[in-house]
């Protein structure tokens, strides 16, 4: 499906659960930071707006996006966290480095997520440029860390 002009962040905001009393944990990569800072401010506005206290959003940074998984793993076994949201912009260079970190976070992420039975949100952009990037943390396309703390509390409604 073409992303052209379209906003990939809307969202059904139905039948959500009350997050008033859940805790979340936010692990961003330092990486390309001036992506990942807008897409932080996203997640944490949309966790507020939609009901959780501030003190109740943890915040934790990690080196770069092939970090995230550890840094989600932290998180997850903490038995007062309800959800972990992942956070990190991987920009592809000239080899297939960012191949390897994509695969590598989206399968750690997943393992983590299962193995301590808790939503861990895959807030990770793959652009091929900069511009696409931006786009996605706050511009023409919206800001995949708006969609990924969405995704946190919808799967609050299931555990
Ligand atoms: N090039 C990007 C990286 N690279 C760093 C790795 O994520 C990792 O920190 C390193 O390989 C050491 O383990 N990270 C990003 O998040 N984004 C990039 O574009
Ligand atoms: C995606 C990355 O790791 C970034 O450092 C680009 O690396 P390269 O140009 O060496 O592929």
């Amino acid at each position: 499906m073409s992303s052209t002009d379209k906003n990939l962040s809307e969202f059904s905001t139905n039948d959500l659960p009350d997050i008033s009393g859940r805790t979340f944990a936010i692990v961003v990569a330092e990486w390309n930071h001036e992506v990942t800072e807008k897409l932080f401010d996203g997640a944490y506005q949309t966790l507020v707006d939609y009901g959780a206290k501030p003190e109740n959003i943890i915040r934790a940074n990690v080196p770069g996006s092939y970090e995230l998984s550890f840094g989600a793993q932290v998180f997850a076994r903490k038995q007062n966290v309800d959800a972990v949201i992942a956070l990190g912009c991987v920009i592809q260079g000239e080899t297939k480095h960012n191949d390897y970190i994509n695969h590598a976070v989206a399968q750690g992420l997943t393992q983590v997520s299962l193995e301590c039975h808790k939503p861990v949100v895959f807030g990770v952009l793959t652009p091929n440029t900069q511009e696409q990037a931006l786009d996605r943390a706050g511009g023409k396309h919206g800001n995949k860390g708006d969609e990924a703390a969405m995704t946190a509390i919808k799967m609050l409604k299931l555990v």
